[in-house]
């Protein structure tokens, strides 16, 4: 499971938890602007918008799950299993642009300067299955892209591509996003403030510990329940507008649906755990994250690479707990 989110202070936030039972080798990954873009149907772009993010690179392709660009748009893939499905390649003349699903980050963050721009792009666009090769074949995924003004979720369906607003700004894993949002009417009466006693006059009933306007949101590691968790978190999120009072609240509200090891079984033994959490500051061209065994924020700051140039810059992620001794 997964899950996303964006986050507006002074800056414009954007992150997300990767959760899975193993790691392909993640590194943040900067793409400059003239490193030549191989696109499998739509030709190579030989200089473009710069962007940072999480990528397992193969041959060289930075295959990224989450990145933002220098415009300030961001983006992540996050399963789709069972519901995701891509078209055949559109071989009219006349036909959409054909991208493949491994491709979708790069094709729209190294074109778009905001989500109005985004959109424009999705409308002329056929997303294809193509697998990247043998080894990596195509992951089922839908998407979250938002900017500073506003958050899209697009979801390639059996009838095709579907583009809503996210007006929550969060995304998780199945099911489709429409459902997702329907079900936060469960949750309506949920409140950060203490609960009155609604349930009868004739009960002496009080509110006997804290939180309990919010008893009844869920807890568990579901992508339903989680989406939930998340919205209700993000929404009542209250922090100062620094960089550091910013970024610090950012991983609390992901780290509302943090996944330990042990909670999630996916095969005999094998558990789904959150790998890494990012928050990437937008507006600045800044990925954090700390991992499972680093709790430590790391950071890779986009401008302090050489932004005009050809070849990728490659972060290796750091993990193991680093400890402050004081004394
Ligand atoms: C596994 C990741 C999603 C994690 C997630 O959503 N977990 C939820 C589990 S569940 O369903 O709800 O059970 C996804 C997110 C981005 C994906 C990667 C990116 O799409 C980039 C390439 C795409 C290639 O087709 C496959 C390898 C790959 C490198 C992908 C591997 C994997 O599918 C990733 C890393």
């Amino acid at each position: 499971m997964c899950t996303a989110a964006t986050y507006k202070t002074k800056d414009f936030y954007f992150g997300r938890t990767l959760d899975y039972e193993f790691s392909y080798g993640d590194e943040v990954t900067v793409t400059p602007r003239n490193y030549k873009i191989p696109f499998r149907y739509m030709g190579e772009m030989e200089s473009h918008y710069a962007m940072i993010g999480m990528a397992y690179v193969a041959e060289d392709y930075p295959l990224y799950y989450d990145a933002v660009n220098e415009k300030g748009v961001g983006m992540a893939g996050l399963n789709f299993v069972g519901n995701a499905v891509y078209q055949e390649v559109d071989e009219a003349e006349d036909g959409k642009e054909n991208v493949c699903q491994y491709e979708l980050i790069p094709w729209i963050l190294s074109q778009c300067a905001s989500v109005r721009e985004v959109r424009e792009l999705l409308s002329r666009m056929n997303l294809v299955g193509t697998p990247f090769s043998e080894q990596l074949p195509a992951a089922q995924l839908h998407w979250i892209i938002a900017d500073e003004k506003e958050a899209i979720t697009v979801e390639p369906m059996k009838d095709g591509l579907k583009v809503h607003e996210n007006p929550v700004g969060v995304l998780t894993n199945n099911p489709p996003f429409e459902q997702q949002m329907f079900q936060l009417n469960n949750y309506m009466h949920l409140s950060p403030r203490q609960p009155e006693n609604h349930f009868s006059e004739k009960l002496n009933l009080t509110a006997y510990s804290r939180g309990m306007g919010a008893m009844g949101l869920p807890g568990d590691l579901s992508s339903a329940s989680r989406f939930a968790k998340v919205a209700f978190t993000k929404m009542n999120a209250k922090s100062g507008d620094s960089e550091l009072e910013s970024i610090s609240q950012f991983f609390h509200i992901l780290g509302s649906v943090d996944q330990q090891r042990g909670c999630c079984e996916v095969a005999d033994g094998k558990y789904e755990i959150t790998l890494y959490t990012s928050c990437c500051n937008a507006s600045k061209g800044i990925y954090y994250y700390t991992t499972y065994e680093n709790h430590q924020i790391t950071a890779v700051d986009l401008y302090r690479e050489e932004l005009d140039g050809t070849k990728l810059f490659r972060y290796p992620l750091i993990t193991g707990e680093q400890i402050r001794w004081q004394n």
